[in-house]
Parts: structure tokens; sequence; C-alpha cells
């Protein structure tokens, strides 16, 4: 089968064939990818890994989850699972008490997960029954790692979880296909070989070779990248090899640290890359399936420049594909672009695995800080991969440190943190997934609100958009409130869900891709509704939705947004902020509630009613907002310069664009 690629520049502006190799040829160069734009084309060699170390010098550090009945408190009167849900609060709650004197700590809106939790699916979990429980568990997003597999078992998965999707309304899982990029692995041995420290071994790019003695490796270039004294390691540092001498097509180690190799194994040499394009033919392959299949995201395996991303993002234009693209940050050579590579991207990934064999391993908790504090400085998803609860594949209970790890990224700030062996072939994937939840849930609590929410730069000036998000999120710090968002693109929620509010964001969205995709951000909780031509109507049942599933109580404020891009029920482009009180009424609908009531255009404005208007002043303010002096306690319909009557409003910040 044959596609087109729109490559992004220069010769290779050509049209890139897909298809053909997959497995471990598909790791051969072949000379039509030797031409593809892709491909940093530095070697395994002495500058790629001098400029690695000036970037990790240079480099600072910091990161986040799931969902669900397990995480919404209180529900309604009479549910058995939030009566258990509310008995676990209370027993959290006074764990907490008990061991710390600090106040306010379970004082939330919501004790809601706000990190999201990526599983990676394999044997343990490829089952209908199994993908159900973990997203009862905690699971937000799926991965499917097409390093291994085949294409029948990754769409019988991406089938389960859509079908999981579809038929649960109060909860969503993302679907990431994470492609096997450049691997280098040695090749098949009829069975596993002890080698011994000081013993020598011989790596040859000879095919089949698989003996005592000697075994192959799947990259032509091996030998040309490789050089006396590199360090090699097997599996990540499992095992080492100090390279002694090499040949044509061979080289001689002595193996430093030994142990049992098995077949196919991950091959890495310290401090350099491999100089394979980081998307081969068989990632082409698996991306067309990607497009097919419709998922949410690609992790692209082994990214050292903004170039393969742009690439990538080309193809997807030409073939009108909306999946979003989350770098893996693993490789020596994109440490020094790291900036231009998120930049480019939707996400990143700081894979810790090849990143902590492809540099020293005390540079990657220095780089998973700097990652997170780039990704979040500049409006990215951010995810923390690799041996979170690595003890967990086979032992019922994590380690501290493990745990220690899970909360270090929760504060770092990340947008999800993820499971891989654990989940895809460990003998405890739900009890991982119960661990990482509790442990996220438990570290956020303790995280304090921020007085003022980060400021995503350059960005916040320019856009009526960032403006509105920024001020969503102070108000909803300050009053303790959630943020009710409508989105049809999920760019408002995702904006919102970067400033990281102390609230859960409701994401209301009429497109189920939307709501799957919003499944990976921090903080966020998506919701499918139909969105009606009058927008106080839809309001009013997106609040009802929340009563209705316990997401908010009865008589809670919330703050609604009215912002993002594309208006849907702004009228000359007005933007606004209104607080609202969800109340359950006889008739099953949000009533009436007091209100306050302001609109502007051109500066945001706000009514003080209620709040008082020096407060609201303080919460919109930055010194733009002017206060107008409503106090009204009572319901009063008021219609803005949006033309809806804002009803049920209970104080509306609004703008009209400034763009
Ligand atoms: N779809 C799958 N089918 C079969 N096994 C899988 C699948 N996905 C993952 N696994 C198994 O789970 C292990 C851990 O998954 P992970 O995604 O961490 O793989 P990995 O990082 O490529 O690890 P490795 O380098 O050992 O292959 C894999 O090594 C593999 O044994
Ligand atoms: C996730 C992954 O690929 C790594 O940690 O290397």
């Amino acid at each position: 089968m044959a596609a087109q690629v729109v490559a992004a520049s220069g010769a290779a502006a050509a049209a890139r064939p897909l298809g053909g190799g997959s497995g471990a040829d598909g790791l051969r160069q072949s000379p039509r990818l030797q031409l593809g734009a892709c491909a940093s084309r530095e070697r395994w060699g002495g500058a790629a890994a001098a400029r690695a170390r000036r970037g990790s010098q240079a480099v600072s550090v910091i990161s986040r989850a799931p969902r669900t009945e397990a995480e919404v408190l209180p529900l309604s009167p009479g549910d058995d699972a939030a009566v258990k849900e509310e008995a676990n609060f209370q027993q959290l709650k006074a764990i907490q008490q008990l061991a710390t004197a600090a106040n306010g700590v379970w004082s939330k809106p919501n004790v809601r997960r706000k990190t999201k939790i990526v599983c990676t699916i394999g044997p343990s979990t490829n089952t209908r029954e199994m993908i159900w429980k973990l997203a009862e568990t905690g699971m937000n997003v799926a991965r499917l790692n097409m390093s291994h597999g085949d294409h029948a078992s990754h769409k019988k998965v991406i089938d389960l979880v859509k079908e999981y999707n579809a038929s649960h309304a109060d909860n969503v899982i993302a679907i990431m296909l994470d492609t096997k990029g450049p691997e280098v692995r040695s090749g098949d041995l009829p069975q596993p070989i002890f080698l011994e420290s000081g013993q020598e071994f011989t790596f040859t790019i000879k095919r089949g070779v698989g003996t005592d003695t000697c075994v192959s490796v799947n990259y032509d270039d091996f030998v040309n990248d490789i050089e006396v004294g590199d360090m090699l390691l097997v599996d990540g540092g499992m095992m080492s090899f100090l390279v002694k001498s090499k040949t044509e097509d061979s080289v001689k180690c002595e193996v430093i640290d030994g142990g049992e190799l098995k077949s196919r194994r991950h091959l890495n040499v310290r401090g350099k890359s491999a100089t394979l394009p980081s998307i081969t033919d068989k990632d082409w392959d698996d991306i067309k399936f990607g497009v097919d299949n419709q998922v949410d995201y690609y992790a692209v395996s082994f990214v050292k420049d903004a170039q393969v991303v742009h690439e990538l993002k080309d193809y997807l234009r030409s073939c009108n594909a909306d999946i979003h693209v989350i770098v893996k940050i693993e490789s020596a050579d994109s440490i020094p672009n790291l900036h231009s590579i998120i930049t480019a991207s939707d996400g990143a990934m700081v894979a810790r695995g090849d990143l902590g064999a492809e540099l020293p391993i005390e540079e990657v908790p220095l780089l998973q800080e700097e990652i997170i504090r780039m990704c979040r400085s500049m409006g990215k998803a951010v995810i923390v991969a690799t041996n979170m609860l690595e003890s967990m594949i086979v032992h019922p209970t994590p380690t501290r440190a493990e745990v220690s790890d899970i909360a270090i990224a929760v504060r770092e700030g990340a947008d999800a943190v993820m499971l891989s062996g654990e989940t895809a072939h460990g003998k405890f994937p739900l009890k991982a997934v119960k661990v990482m939840h509790t442990v996220a849930l438990r570290t956020e609590a303790t995280i304090p609100d921020a007085e003022t929410p980060a400021d995503l730069g350059q960005v916040f000036k320019n856009h009526m958009s960032e403006m509105f998000a920024y001020h969503a999120t102070m108000m909803s710090n300050t009053l303790r409130t959630s943020i009710v968002v409508f989105t049809r693109t999920g760019f408002m929620a995702i904006l919102l869900s970067h400033y990281r509010p102390s609230g859960t964001i409701f994401a209301f969205t009429d497109e189920e891709r939307v709501r799957q995709r919003l499944a990976l951000y921090q903080g966020v909780c998506p919701v499918l509704m139909e969105f009606s031509d009058d927008a106080e109507k839809t309001f009013g049942d997106a609040l009802s939705y929340l009563l209705k599933h316990g997401m908010v109580k009865d008589g809670e404020e919330v703050a609604l947004v009215q912002s993002g891009k594309q208006p849907i029920w702004r009228s000359q482009s007005t933007h606004n902020i209104q607080v609202r009180k969800a109340r359950r009424t006889s008739r099953g609908r949000t009533g009436r509630r007091t209100r306050r009531s302001v609109v502007g255009h051109g500066v945001a404005q706000a009514a003080g009613a209620g709040l008082g208007g020096d407060e609201m002043v303080r919460q919109g303010g930055r010194g733009e907002l002017e206060e107008d002096g409503h106090c009204g306690e009572e319901t009063k319909d008021v219609t803005g310069d949006d033309g809806f009557a804002h009803k049920n409003c209970y104080g509306v910040l609004a703008g009209s664009d400034l763009r």
C-alpha cells in the first residue's frame, strides 16, 4: 500500500511513499529515508555528545491525571459508590489530619485527581474486561507501543477503548500511539546467554548471528557510529560493554556489567544518538494505521529536531487528520534543540528509559524538571514516563522511592504520569493504577493554590482568550470554584489547564474527538454534550449535568467561561466570565439565582455585587477592570452585550475581542 507524505521543505518536499518494511528490518536505512528531511544526520559521535553535554548543563528542572466516580465527591445520597467514596474520603481525611497539623490541605473545591494516568496496554490488559477495569480504576490515556504487537492486536484495543467511551458518558479514555522509532536492538538468540564481567563479547552487523560470544545488531551503521572507548548499554544499563576495537562489520567489547542477555534487547551508546531518521518506514506505516483508526495522539520516539515534527504535521494536514503530536525526549541529540522541538509539537514526553541510557543517569531528574518547566511555559502538555512503579511489575506494593517519584512529577506540574510494563505485562496492573491515583490525589491536595496563575508569556498579552483563561483562573482560585467552559476545538479548555486552576475544569464539547483528546490534560474533566442554539439553555443543561452526576453540589458556585478562538454564542466576539450557583429545582433544571453582572467592550469590567466590588476588581483586576457597583442579591435578568439574558448569572466579566 502506498500513500503520500508531504515533506516540509527542500529536497525532502518530494512526496514520500509510506509503507514498506516493518519490524526490525524497518530500521535498515533505505536510500529513500536517507534523503528524508526528518533525520538529523548527526552520528553517534563526539559532536552530538558534546552538544548534549552542553545542553544538559544549561538545563534546570519540574511535572501531573484520571477521572470518574472515584474522584467525584460527594455523589447523590443512596448511591453505593458515593457512600463508599465518601467513606474513603473521610478515611483519607482522618489519615491526613493525623499526619500533619497543616490546615486547609483538604479544602479544595473538588477532591478530584487532576494529574492524568497513561497506561500501556499489553498482554496483561488487552481484554475488554481489563480495559473496563483500568478505566474505572483511573486510566485516562491508553498507550499502544508499536514496538510490540501487530496492527490487528492494536486495532482490537482501539475498538475496545472506543466502545468503552461510547458507553460511558461520564468517563473518557484517549488513545496514544507510540512509534517504535529507530530503536537499535540486538538480534535473536537461540536461548539467553550469561555474560561474566571482564569477558570479551562481539556485536556484528552480519545477519543471523547468535552465539555465546557474538550477536547481530539490526542497524547497518552501528560500526560506523561507534568509537573505541564508547560505553554500550543493554536495556538502559542492565548490562554494559566497553568498546575495545572494531573491524568493518564488528565491534569487540569487554563486558563491564554482566548478566543475562536475551533476544532483541535495546542497545544505546552512552552520550550518542543513532544516525537513523526519527521516523522509520515502519513508523510511517504505523502512523497511517493511526490515521485510519483515528487515534488521538502520536508519541513520536527519538525526535532529534523540529523538522521531523513539521514533516509529520504536514502529513497529517494532507490527510485531514486531527491527531496531536507528543514528542518523546529520549535522544541525546534532542537536548540542544528542546525549545524548537517542543514549540513545533503539542506536547512532550520525558521518556526516561532511553534518556537515561543516552545521557548520564544523573541528568534525568534535571532534564525532567526542565522539560516540564519548558512545556508549562509554552502551554504544551507534558508526560513523565518510565519506571514509575517498576517494582509493581512483580510485586503488589511499590517501593517508597517509586511513590516519591510520582509525587515529584505531580508537584513539578506534569499533565500526566505513565505506566509501561506495570500495566502492559505486569502482574498487578490495577493495583499499579490505584497506587498512582492515590499518590497523585494525595500529593495534589498538598499543593498550595497559586496566588497568581503562571503567565504564559508574550502570548498572554496578545490574546483575549489567554486573558480570560488567566482571569477565570484567578476568579475560581479566589472563590474556590470549579470552572465550566464550552469548547468545540478543545482550545479554551487546554488554555485553562495550562494555568492550573485549583478547581476542576469541566469542559463541555459537542465533538467526541475533542472529548477524547482532553482526557490527557491536567485538571480537565471533558463532557460530551449537544450545544443548543440557545446559549442560556446550554449553560443550564451543563449545570444540570454536573448536579446530576454529583460533580457539583446543590448551591455550589462555578465560574463559567465563554472565550476562545471561535465564538460559539459570543455575538460581536464578546468574551465573558460568569459566576453562577448551581441549583436543583423541582423541574430538574438549574434554577434562578442571585446574580452580579457586568459586560463591557475592549477592557473587561466587573460588577462587584456580593463579592464586594473591591474584591471582584482584585480578582479579575490587573487594574483594567472597572467596578460598576451592582450589588443586588436578588435574581434579575440582565442582558449583556453578547445578546443573551444572563438569567442565572451571579457575576459576569466580559470583554470584546481585541484581536
Ligand atoms: N502490544 C504489546 N504486545 C505484547 N507485549 C507488549 C505490548 N506492549 C508492551 N508489551 C510488553 O510490555 C513491556 C513493557 O512495555 P513498554 O512499553 O515499556 O516497552 P519498551 O519500552 O519497548 O520495553 P522494551 O525495551 O523491553 O521492549 C515490553 O517490553 C513488552 O514485553
Ligand atoms: C517511554 C520510553 O520510550 C522510554 O522511557 O524510553
